[in-house]
C-alpha cells in the first residue's frame, strides 16, 4: 500500500506508525508540521522530545527504508512496515474487530519473548478478533536484537498485528499500555547471593512501576515473570500508588502447569482431567504444589493416587525443582513452557474460568480468606468472570501438612520483603534470608 494512501484522518479503525524517515521528507515543512501534531501522543514531560520521523501525504509514493534512531536511549520507535499508515474502515475483514489492545513486554529481546510475541500476535492469547500493538522494551545492549525481533515479527505477516514499536525507555514503551508483561530481569550469576538479586532486579521493578504509575492505563494488568518474581511484583505494585495492586500478578502458572503433567503422569491420565491444581506462595522451592485439593476427573487426587509418602515427597519436590531440573539438560531455563504459561495465565484472566474449578496467581495479599499474612505477593487460586479481574476462592481445605509447607514459603516471603525495604518505600532493608532459599531454576 502507497503511503499516499495512508494519511486518513484518524479514526478507531487507522492507525499511525512512526519511523526516522530520509532528512529530503523530514525537511519538508507541511510534513514536519503533520508529525508534530502527531508524535506529540507519544511524549511524556519526564522525557526528551521524540526524533521520529516525518511522512507527507501526497508526496510519498514508495516504501522508506527505515533509519536508525540517533538517540535511541529516549524514545519509542514504530518499527519497519509497522509504521505505515493505513486506513482499516477501508478493509471488510476487519469489521467485526475488538478495538485495538496495547501490550508492552520488557526483556523483549531475551528467550521466553521469543516464544510469547509471536503467540500475541497471532490471536491465540487475546482472540482472532483482536488488533494488537506490541511495545517492546529492550536496553542499550540488547538494542539490534530488539530490530530483530521486530523484522521477525514483520515478517510474519500476522493481520491482527497492528503496531510495533521498540524502544529501551518504560516510560515510552509503557505509555496507555493496557497489559505489561514484565519479562526482563537480570539472571542469578555464579557467586551472587540471593539478596543480591533482590537489590539488582528489584531497582529494575521498581523503575518499571514509577513508569507504569506516570504513563499506563489506569487498569493496566501487569505479570512479573522475572525472577524473584513474586518480590519484583511487590516493588513494581509499591512503586505504582495509581494503579490497583490487584491488577499486579507474578506469574506462577508454569508450576501449576508443571503440576498437572505429574499429577497426570503418575495417574495414567491425560493432563486435560487434572483440574483445581494451586500452587501456594512463592515462585522458589519452597512453593506448595497443593494436591489436598486437586482432582482428577473431577474426583480428588488423594482417592486417585493413594501413595501418600508419593505425594508429599516425590510430587512436592519434582515440581518445586522442575525448571533447575530443566536448565541441566536443557542449558538455559524454561522458555518456551514459560511463554506458554504467560498465554495461560492471560487467557485465565481475560475468559471466564470453568465452573468449579480455578487457576493460580501471585497476587497481592490484601484480606485474604486463608490467613496468609498481608502485603506480600503470595500464588494462590483465583477465578475470574473474563474482565481481566479475578477473585480468591474460598472452598479449599487445609490440612497440618498443607498448612506447615505455606508457612515456610510465606516466612520466606515475608523475608524477601525485607530485603526489599528500600525499594517498597517502606524503611531501611535488612536481610535473613533462609540459606535454602532457591529460584526453582537454582540447585
Ligand atoms: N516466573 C516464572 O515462571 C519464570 C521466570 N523466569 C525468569 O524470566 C526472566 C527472563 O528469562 P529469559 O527470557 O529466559 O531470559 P533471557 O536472558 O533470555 O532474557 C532476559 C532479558 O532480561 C533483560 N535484562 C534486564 N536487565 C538485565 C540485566 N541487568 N542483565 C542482563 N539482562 C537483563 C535482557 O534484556 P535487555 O538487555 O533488553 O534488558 C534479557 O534479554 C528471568 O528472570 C528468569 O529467571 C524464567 C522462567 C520461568
Ligand atoms: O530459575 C529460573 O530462572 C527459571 C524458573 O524460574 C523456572 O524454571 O521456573
Amino acid at each position: 500500500m502507497s503511503l499516499a494512501m495512508a494519511m486518513a484522518e484518524v479514526s478507531p479503525y487507522s492507525y499511525t506508525r512512526f519511523q526516522n524517515l530520509p532528512s529530503n521528507l523530514s525537511s519538508n515543512p507541511s510534513t514536519a508540521h503533520f508529525f508534530q501534531k502527531r508524535r506529540s501522543s507519544f511524549q511524556h514531560p519526564h522525557r526528551p522530545p521524540s526524533i521520529c520521523c516525518s511522512v507527507a501525504p501526497s508526496q510519498v509514493e514508495s516504501p522508506v527504508a527505515p533509519v536508525l534512531p540517533t538517540d535511541a536511549a529516549s524514545n519509542r520507535e514504530c518499527y519497519g512496515v509497522f509504521c505505515t499508515t493505513y486506513d482499516l474502515k477501508a478493509d471488510d475483514k476487519t469489521r467485526s474487530w475488538k478495538s485495538l489492545i496495547r501490550v508492552a513486554v520488557s526483556g523483549a529481546a531475551g528467550m521466553i519473548s521469543n516464544h510469547l510475541l509471536f503467540k500475541l500476535a497471532s490471536g491465540e492469547v487475546f482472540g482472532s478478533d483482536q488488533p494488537i500493538v506490541l511495545n517492546l522494551l529492550g536496553s542499550e545492549r540488547s538494542y539490534q536484537a530488539l530490530e530483530g525481533v521486530a523484522m521477525e515479527l514483520e515478517d510474519s505477516l500476522y493481520p491482527l498485528l497492528r503496531e510495533v514499536s521498540i524502544g529501551i525507555n518504560p516510560y515510552d514503551i509503557f505509555q496507555d499500555a493496557e497489559w505489561a508483561l514484565l519479562i526482563g530481569a537480570k539472571p542469578r550469576g555464579p557467586g551472587m547471593e540471593r539478596a543480591g538479586l533482590l537489590d539488582i532486579n528489584g531497582q529494575i521493578f521498581a523503575e518499571q512501576g514509577k513508569a507504569l504509575n506516570a504513563v499506563a492505563s489506569r487498569d493496566v494488568k501487569v505479570i512479573v515473570v522475572g525472577n524473584p518474581c513474586n518480590t519484583n511484583a511487590l516493588i513494581c505494585l509499591k512503586n505504582a500508588p495509581n494503579i490497583p495492586a490487584k491488577n499486579f500478578h507474578a506469574l506462577t502458572r508454569l508450576d501449576e502447569n508443571r503440576a498437572k503433567c505429574q499429577l497426570a503422569l503418575k495417574a495414567g491420565v491425560f493432563y486435560d482431567k487434572v483440574s483445581n491444581v494451586t500452587i501456594w506462595g512463592n515462585h522458589s522451592t519452597t512453593q506448595v504444589p497443593d494436591f489436598l485439593n486437586a482432582k482428577i476427573n473431577g474426583i480428588p487426587v488423594k482417592e486417585v493416587i493413594t501413595d501418600r509418602k508419593w505425594l508429599e515427597q516425590e510430587f512436592t519436590e519434582r515440581v518445586q525443582k522442575r525448571g533447575g531440573v530443566l536448565i541441566k539438560k536443557w542449558g538455559r531455563s524454561s522458555a518456551a513452557s514459560t511463554a506458554v504459561s504467560i498465554v495461560d495465565a492471560i487467557r485465565s484472566l481475560v475468559t471466564p474460568t470453568a465452573n468449579g474449578d480455578w487457576f493460580s496467581s501471585g497476587v497481592y495479599t490484601n484480606g485474604n480468606p486463608y490467613g496468609i499474612a498481608e502485603d506480600i505477593v503470595f500464588s494462590m487460586p483465583c477465578r475470574s468472570n473474563g474482565d481481566g479481574d479475578y477473585e480468591l476462592v474460598k472452598e479449599v481445605v487445609f490440612d497440618d501438612f498443607l498448612r506447615e509447607r505455606i508457612e515456610k514459603t510465606e516466612a520466606e516471603l515475608i523475608a524477601e520483603k525485607r530485603c526489599v525495604a528500600h525499594l517498597t518505600g517502606e524503611g531501611n532493608a535488612y536481610c535473613d534470608l533462609p540459606e535454602d532459599t532457591m529460584l526453582p531454576g537454582e540447585q
